[in-house]
């Protein structure tokens, strides 16, 4: 059931899935959970090249205006992970406190968490978050961002209403 309206864009980068080797399944999982939030209006899957990933983030946000771009792949240390990097040229500012929630949540689930350098930031009125390539380095860190997404684009998006909560 979808609760928001929010445009949102899922960018796989794969190798292997772009050249269709491999099921594009975390692509398919973020679109799962992120339905409640709004609709999916880009997804491409695209091999892990940093002027196509610039491209790619760029024009979503400057021209699609999308919400939010959620990417998967590329975040690790392999010669190819490239998705960090490209992600930080298109960036204004980044939005450390979620790319350290993500991984801090994460490694109670595996010490390999700490290998993801995956960013999260704002370009323009767009937020983009990067999430590692597997299915279960998805779901563990994409459900951490979940409950703090609405506000976040709301916010993004304009929202000046006062956020404040009560002093308990
Ligand atoms: N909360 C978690 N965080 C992380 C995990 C985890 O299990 N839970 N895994 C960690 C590992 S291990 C690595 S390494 C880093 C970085 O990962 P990458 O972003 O570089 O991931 P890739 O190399 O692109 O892919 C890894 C692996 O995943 C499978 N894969 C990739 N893309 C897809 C796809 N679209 N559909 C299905 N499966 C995919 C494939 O086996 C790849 O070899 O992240 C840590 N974070
Ligand atoms: O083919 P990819 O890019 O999904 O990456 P890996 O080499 O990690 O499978």
């Amino acid at each position: 059931m979808q609760e928001h309206n929010f445009r949102i864009g899922v960018l796989t980068l794969s190798d292997k899935g772009s050249r269709g080797e491999r099921e594009d399944e975390s692509g398919r999982l973020i679109g799962e959970m992120i339905a409640p939030f709004g609709s999916v209006a880009r997804y491409q899957i695209v091999p892990d090249e940093e002027s196509r990933i610039v491209m790619l983030l760029t024009s979503w946000s400057d021209e699609l205006k999308l919400n939010l771009i959620l990417t998967t792949g590329g975040t690790g240390l392999s010669e190819r992970d490239v998705t960090p990097q490209a992600t930080e040229q298109v960036l204004d500012y980044q939005v450390p406190g979620m790319a350290e929630a993500m991984r801090s949540t994460s490694m109670q689930k595996t010490p390999h968490a700490m290998i993801s350098r995956a960013l999260v930031g704002v370009r323009g009125k767009t937020l983009i978050v990067n999430l590692p390539g597997s299915p279960k380095g998805v779901k563990e860190n994409l459900e951490v961002l979940l409950p703090a997404l609405p506000h976040a684009l709301a916010k993004l998006a304009g929202d000046d209403s006062d956020c404040a909560e009560p002093v308990r």
